[in-house]
């Protein structure tokens, strides 16, 4: 396993660097979110810290990690990460765990959901969903609504995300996850949770 710092000087070395600075800026606010709700910062900085870690090289990662990518590929849940979009999600996780050797499955599926979201999302992979959308850098419509809601009650803020991205989806013509729909099912049925 890699420390912390390790894995930074790693990724400023590997990442373009606005996707790095975007990295370094989605650490922070999922640090701020957790300390929100008093959930385990350490897992949500590294998981943070590793969630774009597949982005640019996809294609290299997927062939040195082609057997577990086929296997889990497989999945019907998954299915979508074949997705141009969607892939660095699923080759972020497979870095993590093998080049990184992440062992914590609440941070790999933290990192593997980051960008749709999935039904019964933890709470840590809840933050690592809206610290991405929220990080100080980003700059759309409805993001102080959603960075605000994101501090006073989860569910609401991710219900809110998830409108503006599927708005947002449907206007560029592309998919929508269908995990997504499931989410925003769950939590507009009134689930409870925070
Ligand atoms: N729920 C979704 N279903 C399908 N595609 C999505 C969904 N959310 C985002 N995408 C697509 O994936 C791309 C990458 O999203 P994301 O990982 O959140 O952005 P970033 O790489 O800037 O962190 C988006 O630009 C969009 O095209």
């Amino acid at each position: 396993m890699f420390s912390f710092e390790e894995i930074k000087e790693n990724l400023k070395r590997d990442l373009k660097k606005s996707r790095y600075e975007h990295t370094l800026r989605v650490v922070n606010k999922a640090e701020e979110i957790a300390g929100k709700y008093k959930l385990d910062i350490n897992k949500c900085k590294l998981a943070a810290l590793l969630h774009d870690c597949g982005k640019g090289k996809e294609e290299h990662y997927k062939n040195k990690y082609i057997s577990e990518y086929n296997k889990l590929i497989k999945k019907d849940e998954y299915v979508e990460f074949k997705n141009p979009f969607l892939e660095h999600c699923i080759i972020g996780y497979l870095v993590a765990k093998n080049h990184y050797k992440v062992e914590d499955n609440d941070v790999l599926n933290a990192i593997l959901w980051h960008t749709t979201g999935r039904l019964g999302m933890t709470e840590i992979e809840k933050v690592i969903y809206l610290a991405d959308k929220t990080e100080n850098g980003r700059d759309y419509p409805s993001v102080d609504k959603i960075r605000e809601k994101s501090l006073i009650n989860l569910n609401d803020a991710i219900i809110l995300s998830i409108n503006n991205n599927i708005k947002y989806l449907i206007e560029n013509n592309q998919i929508i996850s269908i995990n997504t729909i499931k989410l925003r099912n769950e939590l507009i049925g009134g689930i409870s949770g925070r």
